[in-house]
């Protein structure tokens, strides 16, 4: 079977080099000619562990090839996957299905032989089912093409162990034969007994936004108790172990600190929150406001803090640790580091940022500040340290690794990752948000809904 995966980002790199890994043939197509050129020359460009040498080894062999051409694809492969982006409208909370829309018709228009098209993109519900009249419209009527939805669960970090080894697959099907051919795409996954949830195509689209909103609601719940604990002193950390050995609710997702950010969670429950309304139901997820007001005052919170130990920040050198939204990414998308880098440098401070691997990408989108390749040159004089991404490198940092580069000797710890005792026996004023290592705060007033 010949697999093509249209857009090669993120997701669809991962999801091309993990198919070829099965033994598949595989054809990436994307419209960025510069992602293309890398991809040929077996170069990934971006960061995403263990990818690299999955992709090097494929394009080796010729069993997975890229391509610009929908004629190309449409005359090749069986089975055509779409992971092209659906961001945010500017300006609007509704997800953008422009490049979904452009990707299922130049399909529709380049397929030459009976084929089934596959989505994977994130979309809001009712997509798949108005998809089927695009195809239908641009096909050629002798030719038959299946369209299914296979949502994507798959973290960064660790795209390629999800990939290969999902904790579940989700086909929304509408033909019986389109899941057969799932079925064997997938054989290998669900031969190892990989939960298998067959359903329709508004189901399978509802799981995906389901999933991430849940994970967004759990992060947000432990940083509203964050805002509780910094207030009466109680222990985030230990509450969060606390609630987590109920098996009920468990102990992941519940890491309090400077809040979620990345190319998906915000984004979709916002364009959840744009398609309830759209279908009329406002109120159901109207919660989800909620969720990403407690996440953005997070950020505001680490600013504040960062007033506080410093007074003035102007002309004060602080040193930022981190600016990917997440460790073992170089995707700085919505990243709460790079706001909160941003935020201090726009109030004068002097911000010297080290990111071991998504310097490059934050400083495509904030050329200003100043970004460094250490740690120790991004700490080097610092008055104030913030560890923004708790890369590895990170939270293994101990206050002998900094003290001797350090002015200030203070810390703010926004991922809740480093021993607070430790660093105050050593003569740090060191803060962790939602600890007894936070400054009182003032209560937070929301306005009346
Ligand atoms: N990044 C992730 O970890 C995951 C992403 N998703 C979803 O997958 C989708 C893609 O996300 P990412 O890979 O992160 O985005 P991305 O922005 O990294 O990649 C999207 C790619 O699509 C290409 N593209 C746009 N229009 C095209 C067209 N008409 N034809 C061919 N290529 C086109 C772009 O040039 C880009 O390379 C989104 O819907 C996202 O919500 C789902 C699960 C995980
Ligand atoms: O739809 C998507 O694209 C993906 O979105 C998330 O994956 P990802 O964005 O790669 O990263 P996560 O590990 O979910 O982290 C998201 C954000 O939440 C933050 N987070 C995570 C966990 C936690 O306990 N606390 C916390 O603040 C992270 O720092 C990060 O900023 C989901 O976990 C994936 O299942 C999903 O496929």
């Amino acid at each position: 079977m010949r697999i093509s995966v249209i857009g090669t980002g993120y997701l669809g790199a991962t999801h091309a080099a993990c198919m070829a890994e099965l033994g598949f043939e595989v054809m990436g197509l994307d419209i960025d000619p510069a992602k293309i050129e890398a991809l040929s020359q077996g170069v990934l460009p971006f960061h995403e562990p263990g990818l690299p040498e999955l992709l090097r080894k494929h394009v080796a062999t010729g069993r997975l090839r890229f391509t610009t051409s929908y004629e190309e694809v449409g005359a090749w492969a069986d089975v055509h996957f779409i992971g092209v982006g659906t961001p945010q409208r500017a300006g609007e909370h509704a997800a953008d299905l422009r490049f979904v829309h452009a990707a299922a018709r130049s399909l529709a228009e380049n397929i030459s032989k009976d084929a089934l098209i596959v989505g994977k993109s994130t979309v809001p519900v009712g997509t798949a089912r108005s998809l089927v009249d695009v195809i239908r419209r641009h096909s050629d009527p002798s030719v038959r093409i299946g369209l299914a939805w296979n949502p994507e669960f798959l973290r960064e970090g660790f795209a390629v162990q999800d990939t290969l080894a999902p904790d579940r697959i989700v086909f929304g099907v509408d033909d019986p034969a389109d899941e057969s051919v799932l079925r064997a795409v997938y054989a290998r996954a669900l031969e190892n007994e990989t939960p298998l949830i067959v359903t329709d195509f508004e189901t399978a689209e509802l799981v995906k936004v389901a999933a991430n909103a849940f994970l967004a609601t759990k992060i947000s719940f432990i940083n509203a108790f964050s805002e509780i604990t910094e207030t009466v002193g109680g222990d985030i950390r230990t509450l969060a172990d606390a609630i987590g050995h109920d098996a009920r609710i468990g102990r992941r997702f519940l890491n309090a600190g400077v809040g979620f950010g990345g190319g998906c969670l915000p984004k979709d429950i916002r364009a959840l929150r744009a398609r309830a309304s759209e279908l009329g139901l406002d109120q159901s997820m109207r919660f989800l406001a909620e969720v990403d007001q407690i996440n953005l005052r997070r950020r505001d919170r680490v600013v504040h803090l960062a007033e506080n130990m410093l007074g003035e920040l102007a002309g004060k050198q602080v040193a930022i640790l981190g600016v990917a939204f997440k460790p073992d990414s170089d995707d700085v998308r919505d990243s709460p580091a790079l706001d909160v880098a941003v935020r201090l440098y726009n109030a004068g401070a002097d911000v010297r940022v080290y990111d071991p691997k998504a310097n490059h990408n934050a400083a495509g989108r904030f050329p200003r500040l100043d970004y460094v390749d250490s740690l120790e040159a991004a700490c080097s004089g610092a008055d104030l340290v913030v560890l923004l991404t708790e890369w590895r490198e990170f939270r293994e940092l101990t206050p002998e690794d900094l003290g001797p580069l350090t002015e200030g000797r203070r810390l703010i710890d926004a991922r809740n990752v480093l021993d607070a005792e430790a660093w105050e026996a050593a003569g740090w004023q060191f803060v962790s948000l939602g600890s007894k290592y936070t400054p009182a705060r003032e209560p937070v007033r929301s306005a009346a809904p």
